[in-house]
């Protein structure tokens, strides 16, 4: 072949590769523009200069249009999960569009986004799929065994649809295998991680861009799972648990290698290996336990509160309180230490005083030493020895034999609180404060209005899903009941720490997350009889949640940020420089890492 047919072959393929380039260039932009940024909001002149005329109406749009008319069709959904589906789908068309949707209606979006209608969307999510995702713009990680082989890869392979800038920070990682009080549900597990980040995001004011969601893949052990044809996730049972922790500890060093900095959140993992992995791993990276660590600080706050209420209404002690835990797993447990740190703290019991203040109850009855079974090492602490000899094992029998002042329940059994159970606390107690904190709504020990009926409304109540408002018939009073959800810490908990970057996160950071929690109500919100914060005020809360956990790295002196130890020398600074730091969606605002 002559050299001038050569050089124009090769001429026109480096031109052919050229416009390809531009052309993939070109795509690019349109995609992060048109897609993750700003739609309709784009300016003309913006358009013209990426080349964009011609690809969106004519319109220039605010913010707030485009919040108005995406809410009026979001308001016209009836059903929740249809809710889910449509807000799923602006997440990636608009990620600044969903946050401010999300951020200014939060109280309307949580039950949505969140709790409960995120576990019916778990259960549903093979069949939804194809509506949430498309390679190119996923909703997660999804690792399975398979990529092993190349995981940094696979890691490095995860990109939202907002890429530019990507550079997580925060990962939530479940392997699926207890959802909420829904069981094991496999990769369908994926809409956890994905609700708890958009949480971080919309509570906290972490970028978007920052976060990681990670569904770990192991198999499921769910039968109708496993012959779902719709099913996507992997068709094969869970491995024995020795090759569990070796998968995890593969992952982990890989998610590492990758991001050294990442905070990791254990979400939603069977309770036996949620002890297990956080006892291997909480001192040795930048990890915590959100079902184990984050309800124990959230309960705790709101037990606080409960506390001071009946000492100040009813001269309750609080050295007199008893508490019977309906539950054994890793959220019962949890709450059960974070309290009784309380006790010692705050109140100067000894470990076996504060010990004592529990009552445990599991799926056989009270949790005993003498009861003949072999209890899971978790459990081993809280067992009872002065039952002397007795085996309770219905909740009302406990609850006579207890007389407790607290009743928990975190054992997803719906309607276990029943009247029964309700009116002996209410006939025990002048303000009887009963918990009923399983999710999603559907699993709740019992509902606001079934407590406040059965205890003629003197209930002080929580539940870990939002139940609607209930007004005393005799009176016309409306009563709103607290929320008891993880969802008040682990935004400000995780803020805090990846600003401070201490190696782990000690006990005592979590405890002063709590502390901070409880402490954040103002006083109109305590007239009222609340327990928790207002949702509406969830950013302020959470900045100060991590402004106590910054300053708590500061105290251990394991903080590793030398930007914030040199500009944090008072509290207020510390929480001037945390509020700085939180993303908002608002288009042109500055983030941590750039423009969005
Ligand atoms: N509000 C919030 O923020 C949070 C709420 N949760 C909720 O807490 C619940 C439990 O979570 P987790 O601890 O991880 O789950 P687990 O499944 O590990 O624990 C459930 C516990 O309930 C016990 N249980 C089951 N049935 C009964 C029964 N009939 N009577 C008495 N006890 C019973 C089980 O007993 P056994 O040990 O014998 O099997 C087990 O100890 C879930 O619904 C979850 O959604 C969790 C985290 C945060
Ligand atoms: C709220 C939460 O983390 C749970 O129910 O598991
Ligand atoms: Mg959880």
């Amino acid at each position: 072949m002559s050299p001038i047919i050569d050089y124009v072959r090769n001429k026109l393929s480096s031109t052919k590769l050229q416009e390809e380039g531009e052309q993939q260039q070109r795509q690019q932009v349109i995609a992060t523009d048109l897609t993750s940024r700003s739609g309709t909001a784009m300016d003309h002149a913006k358009r013209q200069k990426l080349g964009l005329n011609g690809l969106l109406p004519a319109g220039v749009e605010t913010l707030e249009i485009q919040k108005a008319r995406a809410l009026r069709v979001l308001r016209s959904k009836h059903n929740l999960l249809e809710k889910y589906i449509l807000m799923a789908q602006l997440r990636t068309t608009n990620v600044r569009l969903f946050y401010k949707i999300v951020i200014d209606e939060l109280e309307e979006l949580a039950p949505v986004i969140y709790t409960p209608t995120v576990g019916t969307a778990c259960l549903e999510y093979s069949t939804i799929y194809p509506f949430l995702a498309a390679p190119g713009v996923s909703d997660g990680l999804y690792l399975t065994k398979a990529e092993l082989p190349d995981l940094c890869q696979t890691i490095r392979n995860y990109r939202p649809s907002d890429t530019e800038g990507f550079d997580p920070e925060i990962a939530v990682i479940s392997d699926g295998s207890r959802i909420l009080g829904l069981g094991d549900l496999g990769s369908n597990g994926i809409g956890i991680p994905i609700g708890k980040l958009q949480l971080y995001v919309a509570g906290a004011g972490i970028d978007p861009r920052r976060t990681l969601p990670i569904i770990l893949d192991l198999g499921t052990n769910n039968e109708k799972l496993l012959n779902d044809e719709f099913y996507i996730g992997l068709r094969q049972k869970r491995p024995s648990d020795e090759e569990f922790y070796q998968v995890v500890d593969t992952v982990l060093t890989a998610l590492h290698t990758v991001y050294p900095k990442l905070l990791i959140q254990f979400e939603d993992w069977s309770s036996e290996h949620a002890f297990g992995l956080l006892e291997k791993y909480q001192n040795q990276m930048l990890c915590f336990n959100d079902d184990i660590q984050g309800t124990g600080a959230v309960i705790l706050s709101g037990v606080i509160n409960a506390i001071r209420k009946v000492e100040k209404e009813d001269r309750v002690s609080p050295r007199d309180h008893r508490i019977v835990f309906y539950g054994a797993g890793s959220a019962a447990i949890g709450v059960a230490r974070q309290i009784q740190s309380y006790f010692q703290i705050e109140h100067n019991m000894t470990e076996a005083e504060a010990r004592n203040v529990f009552w445990i109850v599991d799926s056989k009855g009270l949790i005993t030493t003498t009861r003949g079974d072999k209890l899971a090492q978790h459990k081993v602490y809280y067992a009872r020895d002065d039952n002397q000899g007795q085996q309770f094992k219905e909740l009302i029998d406990i609850v006579n034999h207890v007389k407790p002042t607290i009743l928990i329940g975190l054992s997803s059994t719906t309607g276990a609180f029943n009247t029964q159970v309700l009116e002996r606390m209410a006939s025990l107690n002048e303000q009887p404060i009963v918990f009923p904190l399983s999710n999603p709504a559907t699993q709740a020990e019992c509902t606001f209005e079934q407590a406040m009926e059965a205890t003629a409304s003197k209930v002080i109540f929580a539940s870990g899903t939002a139940f609607p408002a209930y007004t005393i018939k005799s009176t016309g009073e409306v009563k709103y009941p607290g929320q008891g959800n993880n969802m008040y810490i682990f935004p400000g908990l995780g803020l805090g720490a990846v600003l401070a970057k201490p190696k782990h996160i000690s006990d005592r950071m979590i405890y002063e997350a709590s502390k901070a929690l409880a402490d954040s109500l103002t006083k109109e919100e305590i007239d009222k009889g609340w327990l928790y914060p207002s949702l509406k005020r969830i950013r302020s809360v959470s900045a100060t949640v991590a402004a106590a956990v910054c300053q708590e790295t500061l105290n251990e002196n394991l903080a590793t940020s030398q930007e914030m130890i040199m500009h944090c020398k008072s509290h207020s600074e510390i929480l001037d420089y945390v509020t700085a730091r939180m993303w908002s969606p608002n288009y042109g605002s500055a983030t941590q890492v750039g423009k969005l």
